[in-house]
C-alpha cells in the first residue's frame, strides 16, 4: 500500500529525494516520513538544495553571477530529471528516449542491439524480513554491480521498483548470452553489506530480446519481447537468463537501397530531373511542345 505523503513547499531539511514525477518531487525524511514538493511550488532555494545534494558536477556557488547561478541550477535540475534518485541510474523516462533512438539507428544501420530486463528475485521477502531501508541498500548495491558490468556505450536504467533495464548497442547475437550470464553471476556473487551484522546475497532473473534490424518497431514491442523472456526466466525457477533468438529480418542489398537510398530512386523521372525529362520529351510544353 503506498505510504501517505505530506505536502510541503520547501526542501525538507536532511531529506533524501526518492522519486521525481511530472507534478511533484517526493522525499523521505530521517523519520522515514514521505513528503512531496509540488513543482509549481518549487523555490530557487529548494532547487539549489536538490542539485547540490545530488552532487551536480561543476556547481560552484558563492562567487557566481546570478545568471550563471540560475543556469547551473537549471542544468542541474535537467540532469536530475533524467536520473533515478535512489541509484543514480537513468530513470524509466530517460531510458525510453534512449530506446527510441536505438530503434531508429537499428532501422537505418541494421546493427544488432540487445535489450535486457532484469528483476531481483524474491525482493519482497528482503523488505518484509529486513525492512524497507535494507531493501533500498540492496537496490543501490545491485545498481553498482550492474554499472561494473556494462560498457560506456550501454545505457543502464532503474526501470521500476526492483527492475533494471540495459540496452546494449552493437551487441552481436553470439555474445548476448555470455554477457547476460556474466551479469547474472556478478550479482549472485556480490555480498551486500546491509549493516555490520547483516550481509545479504541476491540473485536476478534476466530476459533479453534483440532489436529488429532494418525494421522500425516500437519501444513498447521491444520491451514486451524482453519482458516475456524475463517472465520465462522467473517461471523456470529464477536466477537464470532467457534470451529470445535474434529474429530473422534479412533484407537484400537491393531492398536496403530502396529503403534508405536517395529519394530520386522513388520518383518518376520527371520529378527527379524535370529539365532532363523535358529535353527527352518532344511533346513537353516546357520545351515549346515541339
Ligand atoms: N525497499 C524498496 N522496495 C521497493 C522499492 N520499489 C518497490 N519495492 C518493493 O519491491 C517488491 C517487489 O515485489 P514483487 O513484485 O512481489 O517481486 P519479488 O518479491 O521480487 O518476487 P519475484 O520477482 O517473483 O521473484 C515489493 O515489495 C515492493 O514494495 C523501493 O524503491 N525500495
Amino acid at each position: 500500500m503506498p505510504r501517505p505523503s505530506a505536502r510541503c513547499s520547501s526542501y525538507p531539511a536532511g531529506a533524501r529525494l526518492v522519486h521525481s514525477r511530472n507534478t511533484d518531487l517526493q522525499f523521505v525524511t530521517g523519520s522515514a516520513a514521505h513528503q512531496s514538493v509540488f513543482l509549481r511550488d518549487l523555490r530557487l532555494s529548494t532547487a539549489h538544495s536538490l542539485v547540490t545534494q545530488a552532487g551536480a558536477p561543476g556547481f560552484a556557488l558563492p562567487n557566481e553571477t546570478p545568471t550563471r547561478y540560475l543556469q547551473a541550477v537549471i542544468d542541474g535540475l535537467c540532469e536530475l530529471s533524467l536520473r533515478d534518485p535512489l541509484t543514480g541510474l537513468a530513470n524509466r523516462r530517460h531510458f525510453r528516449t534512449v530506446l527510441e533512438r536505438e530503434i531508429d539507428r537499428m532501422a537505418r544501420s541494421g546493427e544488432a542491439a540487445l535489450l535486457l530486463m532484469l528483476d531481483i528475485d524474491h525482493f519482497k521477502k528482503i523488505n518484509d524480513t529486513h525492512g524497507h531501508i535494507a531493501g533500498d541498500i540492496v537496490l543501490q548495491s545491485v545498481a553498482r554491480t550492474l554499472v561494473g558490468c556494462v560498457r560506456p556505450m550501454d545505457t543502464l536504467a532503474r526501470y521500476g521498483g526492483e527492475e533494471f533495464a540495459i540496452v546494449l548497442p552493437s551487441c552481436q547475437a553470439a555474445y548476448g548470452t555470455s554477457i547476460a550470464e556474466r551479469i547474472r553471476e556478478a550479482v549472485e556473487s556480490t555480498l551486500i553489506r546491509v549493516s555490520p551484522a547483516l550481509d545479504l546475497n541476491v540473485s536476478v532473473s534476466i530476459g533479453g530480446a534483440y532489436a529488429l534490424q532494418w525494421i522500425r518497431s516500437t519501444t513498447q514491442l521491444w520491451i514486451e519481447r524482453a519482458d516475456n523472456q524475463l517472465y520465462q526466466a522467473k517461471s523456470a525457477g529464477r536466477n537464470r537468463i532467457c534470451i529470445e533468438e535474434q529474429p530473422d529480418s534479412t533484407v537484400s542489398a537491393e531492398e536496403k537501397s530502396m529503403l534508405f537510398g536517395p529519394m530520386s530512386l522513388f520518383l518518376h523521372p520527371t520529378q527527379a530531373d524535370p529539365v532532363a525529362a523535358a529535353a527527352a520529351d518532344p511533346m513537353d510544353p516546357a520545351d515549346g511542345g515541339r
